[in-house]
């Protein structure tokens, strides 16, 4: 939760540059642009626009992550006919990274797609309407009564797509780096500092949006567009490349990674700590 307190602003910024409209002139000329402009015209209040969905969303997802994590880890160990306390080699980290993204996505897609819709709304405010949703609740009461529970999961896909090869790169990342660490101080990777901890947690989520930001670009387009525009994921990428370039699959790539380095230190130190105190209380 704290990760998104300090991370959603940047987020917003990412949105709102992925899904800026092509052919006109932009409304942002960059990260700070888009930053400062939201903050003068909708203060402090439209910089956590869309912080709602998130922030009941983490808790669960997060769970979900290590749970599923574990479970592919489980998985690699019983087909390798391996002890639980046997350390995993690289790949089966990779491989249980993966399978994580499975079961989250379940939460992970509703969350993005409010969150995404309710980010980007302030475009109509700002061309005089009235904005559709008044919040979490109501974007997602109206997304269900309007096109029922394939629109609460548009976009799965995408998230999918996204969250696979991100979570490989995010846990594989975490684990080098942790293992790096400890063998240059002559320790076990459960030794490391909270500082070591914190650093192989940035990079994890630098290395995550390394890969994922291409296929978040058109999840954003996709979630946020408006219903019968795109034909499916496909006619997305296709009238990006078309219309803006293959530079458009980069778009928020900026705050994307700006806030990546605190936000997932921030998470993995929290995963550990809680790991350390759940291993105490046992
Ligand atoms: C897209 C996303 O939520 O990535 C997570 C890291 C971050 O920066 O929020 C990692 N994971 C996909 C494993 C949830």
């Amino acid at each position: 939760m704290c990760s998104t307190l300090v991370g959603h602003p940047i987020d917003l910024v990412k949105v709102r540059m992925q899904t800026q409209a092509s052919g006109t002139k932009p409304a942002f000329n960059g990260t700070f642009d888009c930053l400062s402009q939201t903050f003068k015209r909708e203060g402090v209040r439209g910089l956590y626009r869309g912080v709602s969905a998130p922030m009941t969303a983490i808790a669960p997802i997060y769970a979900v992550v290590f749970w599923g994590y574990d479970m592919g880890g489980r998985l690699t160990r019983k087909h390798y006919d391996m002890q639980p306390n046997e350390p995993m080699s690289l790949n089966m980290i990779m491989f249980a990274g993966g399978f994580s993204a499975l079961p989250t996505t379940a939460i992970m897609a509703p969350s993005e797609r409010i969150k995404c819709l309710l980010q980007v709304q302030a475009n109509e405010i700002e061309k005089g309407g009235k904005p559709k949703y008044k919040g979490m609740v109501d974007c997602g009461v109206k997304l269900f009564r309007e096109g029922g529970i394939r629109s609460v999961y548009k976009g799965t896909f995408a998230t999918l797509i996204r969250d696979v090869p991100g979570s490989v790169a995010w846990f594989g990342a975490y684990e080098v780096v942790k293992r790096k660490l400890a063998e240059a101080q002559g320790k076990e990777p459960g030794e490391l500092s909270p500082l070591n901890v914190l650093f192989a947690g940035g990079i994890g989520g630098v290395a995550n949006w390394c890969v994922s930001i291409p296929p978040d670009v058109v999840k954003s387009r996709y979630q946020t567009a408006p219903e019968g525009m795109y034909k499916g994921l496909g006619d997305v990428a296709s009238t990006l490349m078309k219309e803006e370039g293959p530079g458009a699959f980069f778009k928020g790539i900026g705050p994307a990674m700006i806030r990546a380095f605190p936000a997932n230190a921030a998470c993995f130190l929290g995963m550990e700590l809680s790991r350390s105190l759940l291993g105490f209380m046992d």
